[in-house]
């Protein structure tokens, strides 16, 4: 949704634009949050301020003092349409902009200049950004609004139920405002029974803290969320998070769940039941976060160690994985295993003579070059410096020879490119052909791979640039090619 939301609403360039979407989203949230302030149930939340701060970190280009003014001035202008606070109004609405800026600048500055995939980190500073932030503006909102000589009790009150509405709204609604993504219908999964499990789970215990009440109950649907956390993507997440606190604010303030046997709640117990919740919705989000960072990592780890960093082509290790999955020789019994072993003769003079930047180049486009002659036939690998494998399964040995000496050719008439010099190479081939019977198909590439590096000592010895291999005479060479 990030991407979208910024193509539809804000752009850097679209100045005019961003300034009327700016104020028409504060003045339409301004309204749904007063009309929320009219039903009961649903009065204790004010989510204009977390939707503004979120709009601010997915548009960093937004900071800027005019569109603040903007916001600020829908804000007084509403009210100056709908109520009669009068200068109340220009305070309480300053105390927003206040949680709305200080939270925005707050993530901008210190989760930006983080690593994108320390989410965790990001998650805490959120935490605390809000807490700052709620802190601030309702000082300054409750100040503003009692007046510095009315009761201390009225205004500690004041405070108490302000704070923990801006801190709890903050942090319940903006984890997935800031993540929240436009879905891929067509990339969805496949729905699947058990993948709705961790999301009855969080329904049942939040039914179970209604049935059961007291104050630890508001805790139960923590092992759910946390099962939420680990079996479904952030942004659900951190909606289901979302939705799972709002609904307990709402059981707890109308006594649905019952904390407290005095009723109605006294302001410092719904205070207290407010930050708690709050404080549990952030624990699932930071599981969340660290279960994202580690698949990332692994993803990362798992794709480093499978490919050739610099040609593209898989890695030794990567290309025994392929191996088990990609020749189709499993399937096709008379097929034969055939193993090509590639030198590039003479690169050391690359290197010397233009540079083992240049070296690298070369590398890269041979790697290029041999795979679109393969094409999905085959798997080709990096087993270390100029030296590379290709493995594909054929139905003959003929076949395989064809297509060695179809990259050797190639090789030989393509014309590498680097900065304005065009740089001729060749390539020496060993290949071994067999058909892997008894053995396992690892174990038939690891002695064929053997074989392969005899005949590229023969393709070496004989004068470079061409291909060697068993039985195989110059006349069949000739012929298939
Ligand atoms: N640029 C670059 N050079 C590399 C890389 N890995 C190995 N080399 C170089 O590749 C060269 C290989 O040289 P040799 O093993 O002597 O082989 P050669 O010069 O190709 O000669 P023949 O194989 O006998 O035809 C060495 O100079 C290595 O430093 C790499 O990743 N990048």
């Amino acid at each position: 949704m990030a991407n979208l939301a910024r193509m539809m609403f804000f752009s850097p360039e679209k100045r005019l634009a961003n300034a009327i979407n700016i104020f028409v989203i504060t003045t339409l949230f301004y309204f749904f949050g007063a009309s929320l302030r009219l039903i009961d149930e649903l009065s204790l939340f004010w989510p204009l301020n977390a939707v503004l701060a979120a709009i601010f970190v997915r548009s960093p280009f937004l900071n800027r003092p005019i569109y603040y003014f903007l916001c600020y001035s829908a804000m007084i202008l509403y009210d100056a349409f709908t109520t009669h606070w009068g200068w109340q109004s220009a305070i309480i609405n300053l105390s927003n902009m206040m949680f709305i800026i200080i939270v925005a600048r707050l993530l901008l500055r210190y989760s930006r200049t983080q690593d994108e995939s320390n989410w965790a980190l990001n998650a805490f500073n959120l935490f605390y950004a809000c807490l700052i932030g709620a802190v601030l503006s309702s000082l300054l909102g409750s100040v503003g609004s009692t007046g510095p000589s009315s009761d201390y009790r009225q205004f500690l009150s004041l405070f108490a139920d302000w704070f923990s509405e801006q801190f709890s709204t903050g942090v319940l609604m903006m984890p997935f405002l800031l993540m929240a993504k436009w879905p891929q219908w067509d990339k969805l999964p496949a729905f699947q029974l058990s993948k709705i499990y961790p999301l009855v789970a969080v329904i049942v215990s939040v039914m179970a803290s209604v049935v059961i009440g007291g104050a630890g109950s508001l805790a139960f649907p923590l092992p759910a969320l946390i099962w939420c956390a680990i079996r479904y993507p952030l942004p659900i997440t951190a909606l289901i998070t979302f939705l799972t606190g709002g609904t307990e604010i709402i059981l707890v303030a109308n006594s649905i769940v019952v904390i407290h046997q005095n009723q109605p709640l006294m302001v410092t117990e719904m205070f207290s039941a407010r930050l708690g919740i709050a404080t549990m919705a952030i624990c699932p989000l930071i599981v969340s976060v660290s279960v994202d960072a580690i698949n990332r990592l692994i993803q990362q780890t798992s794709l480093r160690a499978d490919y050739d960093y610099l040609t593209g082509v898989y890695s030794r290790s990567g290309l025994y994985e392929a191996l088990k999955t990609k020749i189709p020789l499993k399937h096709l019994p008379k097929q034969k295993l055939c193993v090509m072993l590639l030198d590039i003769d003479y690169f050391k003079r690359i290197n010397d003579s233009f540079g083992h930047e240049c070296g690298d180049v070369v590398l890269a486009s041979f790697a290029a070059q041999v795979r679109k002659v393969v094409g999905e036939d085959g798997l080709v690998a990096r087993l270390g410096g100029e030296e590379f494998v290709v493995a594909c399964s054929t139905c003959s040995e003929e076949k395989g020879l064809a297509i060695a000496e179809k990259i050797r050719q190639t090789i030989e008439l393509t014309a590498f490119r680097y900065q304005q010099q065009s740089l001729f190479i060749t390539v020496s081939i060993g290949l071994a052909t067999a058909t892997p019977e008894k053995q396992t198909l690892h174990d038939a590439f690891n002695s064929l791979l053997a074989e392969a590096d005899k005949y590229l000592y023969l393709s070496k010895r004989n004068g470079r640039n061409q291909t060697s291999t068993s039985r195989i005479t110059q006349q069949d060479m000739a012929a298939s090619i």
